[in-house]
């Protein structure tokens, strides 16, 4: 006879970033998903090690260790930093997955969230919000996409600056706060992982107008968070700074106002600090930046690089499919095939749900 269990199903928004000029400031959460469902036995019975297995998209090249899993080391990394040193015997998971990997939708950052709210739940830790925002930052330290996965909605986010101690642990590298376990590694191995400092992240949400939504036009390769952020410069010209933060501090309450204004947004939505750098990168980015524009698209607002990339995000009110369409036509001139989505604003963000015995995905 089976175990008795009790499941719980973890939901995660996609999100976008950067918005234009808010690089690592502003994130959307948008209406795809990562749904994690968790088996736990009541018993206390069953394999030390979860097991796990995936659906939906780019599920075939997940890896299913939890000890090379991004959602279980997260989770495991949570667990250990709060004195549980092993996940909870007999745990299923499985994940469903609708967020395209390296696109620009912040897969990662979905998994990291997820991988929080996982090892809060296995440990029965019950952190506040602003805790598991801690753990996030520990591991993806740009807030931008893991703060409005886990809120929901439009949100701006800074870190705080840390005690020098402190910054000691939140700059040590993801390899050590996440080791990757030798296959044979016992319940107890290894160090401990370093001390996530209290309140790294401080965010607020902003309005958004009700009638805007988000076209994502999705090239069908993957571009890696790792190596668009690999070329951009350390240091810029203060006209740039100057550029960007003129539009972003202008963003934030014009997408908030109904009916929204496309003079005020189009240029609100240009940025010179991580866009003209990853241009080599996107083939088509500049032509398709250039080329759309709201007088010759009725309805769009403004059109940017989603995250890192290469997805474009364009923001609008009305003909999506036009909208979609020429960028799709722009791609398919440098032999680059996508998909497009128009997505809704998710308010929401992340959460946590007990659900019956017998419940799939
Ligand atoms: N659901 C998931 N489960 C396990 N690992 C995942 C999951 N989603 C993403 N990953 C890991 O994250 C990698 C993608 O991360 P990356 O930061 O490069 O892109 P992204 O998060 O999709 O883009 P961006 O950060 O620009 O929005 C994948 O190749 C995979 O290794
Ligand atoms: N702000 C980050 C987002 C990555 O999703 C970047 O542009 O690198």
């Amino acid at each position: 006879m089976s175990s008795p269990v009790k499941k719980y199903k973890i939901h995660v928004p996609a999100t976008t970033a950067n918005i234009g000029p808010g690089f690592d400031v502003c994130g959307i959460a948008l209406s795809l998903s990562l749904t994690v469902l968790v088996t736990i036995p009541t018993d206390g019975k069953g394999d030390a090690i979860p097991v796990i297995s995936y659906t939906g998209l780019d599920s075939a090249n997940v890896p299913l260790s939890p000890y090379k899993n991004l959602l279980t080391r997260v989770a495991l990394y949570v667990l250990r930093s709060n004195g549980v040193d092993s996940f909870p015997p007999g745990v299923q998971i499985h994940a469903h997955n609708e967020i395209p990997f390296g696109r620009g939708l912040g897969s990662s950052g979905a998994a990291v969230i997820s991988g929080v709210l996982l090892g809060n739940l296995l440990g029965n830790l019950n952190l506040p919000t602003s805790r598991l925002l801690d753990f996030a930052l520990m591991v993806e330290r740009h807030p931008d996409n893991v703060t409005a996965a886990l809120v929901g909605g439009f949100v701006g986010s800074y870190l705080k600056e840390l005690a020098p101690e402190d910054l000691e642990a939140a700059t040590v590298p993801l390899a050590e706060v996440l080791p990757e376990y030798p296959p044979d590694a016992g319940p107890n191995w290894g160090e401990h992982p370093p001390k996530a400092p209290y309140g790294i992240g401080h965010y607020v949400r902003f309005g958004w107008a009700p009638e805007i939504k988000a076209i994502a036009v999705m090239p069908r390769f993957e571009l890696a968070t790792a190596k668009a952020r690999g070329v951009l410069p350390n240091e810029y010209s203060r006209k740039d700074i100057v550029f960007n933060l003129q539009r972003l501090a202008v963003l934030t309450t014009a997408l908030s106002r109904s009916p929204p204004d496309p003079e005020l947004i189009y240029d609100a939505m240009k940025d010179k600090l991580h866009q003209p750098y990853r241009v080599p990168l996107i083939p088509g980015l500049s032509e398709i930046l250039e080329k759309l524009t709201y007088q010759t698209y009725p309805g769009l607002l403004g059109i940017c690089l989603s995250g890192a990339g290469p997805t474009i995000l364009a923001l609008a009110t009305d003909n999506f499919d036009t909208i979609a369409k020429e960028i799709e036509r722009i791609f398919g001139t440098h032999n680059i095939e996508v998909d497009f989505k128009t997505l809704t604003i998710d308010t929401k963000g992340s959460w946590v749900e007990e659900v019956a015995a017998d419940a799939t995905i």
